[in-house]
């Protein structure tokens, strides 16, 4: 029987007044356990398919929308909002943005309480999801005294908490300095290790091709390729075409490597191919 975590078939989506569609035609299908990496230029449109596959679109935000969206068996365009909350959690950019209670552990609450989850339950959930986003220590603390890594460490814990069956972010290191990024992405490799569902929107491929099992990439609203890291990335003369880069390892090993099968796109796949170079 078939299963997945995420079916999108034909989705076309114009918000109202557009001159053209911003989705267009887009299909593509996730399973349980797996991330899905969404990449393009500015303006592709990937957040608004973000917006769709939680359900805010067409039902918060309006628009003329085609095609189906199956989010953990459920049909997004059919069900109420109310239900998407359970069924998907969204992270955003913006970590000082998406937080609004006096104390930490009232931030991981919240959410909680809308959704009815029973007081002895919440407490159990609230210490899980601090211990995993390693922010076990801090509940008292005010939100606004964290710093940026650590806010959106605070926002991954309380969409977490909610147990959706998907985990979707947009751009949730992007506003980061380096040491923010790392520790945001530190929290999302051990989330990937513990078999999370995931969609994410992210402009650092490298780090992309290191813990997404697909990538999706939009252009100008198409979805122009789909496949796993491996094969979207190793085609650099295709992600040229649209103006896209390939990670640096590939960038740099397809100067070298003669044999473009063998090019690596990521970190520790490079290193062996080099090594064999240099001993060849
Ligand atoms: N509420 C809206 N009404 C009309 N057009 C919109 C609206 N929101 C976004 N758009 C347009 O839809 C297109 C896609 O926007 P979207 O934010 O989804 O792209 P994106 O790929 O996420 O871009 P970025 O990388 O800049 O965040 C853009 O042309 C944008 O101007």
């Amino acid at each position: 029987m078939e299963n997945k975590a995420i079916k999108v078939e034909n989705l076309t989506f114009r918000y109202p007044d557009a001159e053209s569609d911003t989705l267009k035609n887009i299909s593509f299908e996730l399973d349980y356990g797996e991330v899905l990496g969404i990449i393009g230029p500015n303006g592709a449109g990937k957040t608004t398919l973000a917006m769709a596959l939680k359900g805010l679109i067409p039902h918060t935000v309006d628009g003329e929308i085609q095609g189906k969206i199956i989010v953990d068996g459920k049909d997004v365009l059919k069900h109420d909002i109310s239900e998407q909350v359970l069924n998907s959690g969204l992270v955003f950019q913006d970590p000082e943005g998406q937080l609004s209670q006096m104390s930490v552990e009232e931030e991981v609450a919240f959410g909680l309480g809308n959704i009815g989850v029973p007081r002895a339950e919440m407490v159990k959930r609230i210490e899980k999801a601090l211990q995993t986003v390693g922010l076990a220590g801090f509940e008292k603390r005010s939100p606004l005294a964290l710093s940026g890594g650590q806010q959106q460490r605070l926002a991954i814990a309380s969409v977490m908490a909610m147990e959706p069956s998907i985990m979707m972010m947009d751009e949730p290191t992007t506003m980061l300095d380096p040491v923010g990024k790392n520790e945001v992405f530190k929290v999302l490799k051990s989330l990937k290790e513990k078999g999370m569902t995931g969609v994410i929107i992210e402009h650092e491929i490298e780090r992309l091709t290191m813990y997404c099992d697909k990538i999706l990439v939009l252009h100008e609203g198409e979805s122009i390729l789909f496949g796993t890291p491996k094969e979207i990335f190793s085609d650099l003369m295709l992600l040229k075409k649209f103006k896209l880069r390939g990670p640096q390892v590939t960038e740099v090993a397809y100067e070298v490597f003669n044999d473009k099968e063998q090019i690596p796109v990521v970190l520790d796949e490079a290193v062996q191919s080099f090594s064999k170079e240099l001993k060849a």
